[in-house]
């Protein structure tokens, strides 16, 4: 339903200003000198973390938020919210504190959003904008408007707010929200939590009831959070595992704490790391459980990687637990589409560890992969292709032939794209011969410290600069 991205993810125009305007800043990886160890706690949810922000700028009262991600994507978040009027503070130690102004009292932006590299700060704020009475515009960085926004603009044109785009659908955006909005009922196209999300929201400053129907499940914290903070949702589960969720409008959202699980995505790539190099043994700390983003630990364990969850507990309402990882073989798996939206940020690393695996692997239904920061599902397969492995795409499934080993050598071109450069910086840990990553900027969009962490487990990086 997205017009097809242009076939290059390069900028149309140059990058907006920005930490990632600066020069970019490339790394050679070495095969890690020995095996990983140690325990480490990776930052805090990304996907919670926005909507921690969000909902905390449009409750009444003031919110602590424990654990939040300083990463570049959430503090693009915590601008706009501020731009809008709420107080948000960052504290110490990522404790964060938000004084909002209640749904439908965001105040008219003096200039334009800027939301960088982050398409979940993007469409969900566009839900957000969509009903508050006055005009605002939104940008992002080169990658960030090369991404299709229709998925959230034509639903949210039934509220009877207004849109205007560049061609394609792409931002810059200007939306012209309304303050009387309309419910939407919506059956969703496309397997996205951020469409959901933003429709969701929309429908907070609605009258009347917001109607979302899911097909295929995706994540849900959204509507965990709407809970929390007091709103009236309601979710039915057909036979088949789809969901409606249905939203009463005009709900009081009452301040309430959060505290943010470390992020499963960010744990991903140490634990591939730990899984590939050999001898490694590391605990990560507090990882977030969800049962709709624990896709890739399902599937690891799948091709015989040692995955201990010990001290599983419920933090802030979400389940949470340290997961202690083993180096060993693996082989290959086949993964089926049901699974993507329980992993859609995974698949880069996932592909390394099948490139490691013995056997073929057959990664099914990754259509979504190739609107992500960049075309991930064409970067993956260069990723891999560039260092000696096997791979091409069949349709919308990723098939990797898996040597049981790496050669590496090769040098990566990142596009803009965290995971892709996280997941250079994993192949290259367990390769015989050094990766070179072109730019690993990026990473500080959802993993700040990822390097120093990879090292205090002893990856050693960067070493020959
Ligand atoms: O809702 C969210 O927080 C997210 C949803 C996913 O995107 P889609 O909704 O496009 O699948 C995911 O890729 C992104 O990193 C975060
Ligand atoms: C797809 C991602 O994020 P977003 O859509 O928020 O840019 C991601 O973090 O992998």
């Amino acid at each position: 339903m997205d017009p097809s991205r242009p076939a290059s993810p390069q900028p149309a125009v140059p990058p907006a200003a920005g930490p990632h305007a600066g020069a970019p800043r490339p790394l050679l990886v070495s095969a890690a000198p020995g095996p990983l160890q140690g325990e480490v706690r990776v930052p805090g949810d990304k996907s919670i973390s926005h909507r921690a922000l969000m909902f905390a700028a449009l409750a009444e009262g003031v919110t602590r938020v424990e654990g939040l991600l300083e990463g570049e994507d959430v503090l693009r978040t915590a601008d706009a919210m501020r731009a809008l009027g709420a107080r948000v503070e960052g504290l110490e130690n990522g404790s964060w504190r938000v004084e909002g102004r209640g749904i439908g009292r965001l105040q008219e932006p003096a200039d334009v959003l800027d939301m960088g590299n982050s398409g979940t700060a993007a469409r969900l704020l566009a839900g957000i904008l969509a009903t508050h009475g006055f005009t605002s515009v939104m940008t992002g960085d080169g990658s960030l408007r090369g991404r299709p926004m229709r998925r959230v603009t034509e639903p949210l044109a039934a509220t009877g707010a207004r849109f205007a785009s560049r061609a394609g659908g792409r931002l810059p955006l200007c939306i012209e929200g309304t303050g009387e909005a309309r419910p939407v009922s919506y059956r969703l196209p496309v397997a996205s939590a951020q469409v959901k999300s933003a429709i969701l929201l929309a429908g907070l400053n609605a009258r009347g009831e917001t109607r979302v129907e899911e097909p295929v499940p995706t994540r849900d914290h959204t509507e965990n959070m709407l809970r929390h903070f007091g709103a009236a949702l309601f979710v039915e589960t057909d036979a088949a595992g789809g969901r409606v969720i249905r939203l009463q409008g005009r709900p009081t959202l009452s301040a309430r704490d959060v505290s943010v699980p470390a992020d499963p995505s960010s744990a991903a790539f140490p634990l591939v790391a730990a899984l590939l190099v050999p001898g490694s043994e590391i605990l990560l700390r507090g990882v977030g459980l969800n049962p709709s983003r624990t896709g890739l630990f399902t599937t690891l364990r799948e091709m015989g990687g040692f995955l201990e969850l010990r001290d599983e507990r419920v933090e802030g309402g979400e389940p949470v637990g340290d997961l202690l990882v083993r180096a060993g073989a693996l082989r290959g798996v086949d993964v089926p589409a049901a699974r993507a939206p329980s992993m859609i940020d995974e698949y880069p690393v996932l592909a390394v560890a099948c490139a490691a695996a013995a056997g073929t692997s057959r990664l099914r239904g990754l259509e979504e992969l190739r609107v992500k920061e960049s075309d991930r599902l064409a970067s993956t397969v260069a990723l891999l292709e560039r260092n000696g492995a096997q791979v091409r795409v069949d349709g919308n499934d990723m098939i990797v032939e898996g040597a049981g080993a790496l050669r590496g050598g090769g040098t990566v071109e990142t596009r803009m794209d965290h995971r892709l450069a996280m997941s250079a910086v994993v192949l290259g840990l367990a390769a015989r011969e050094p990766v070179r990553v072109d730019d690993t900027a990026f990473i500080e969009t959802s993993f700040p410290g990822f390097v120093p962490l990879m090292d205090s487990l002893g990856a050693d990086l960067g070493r020959e600069g």
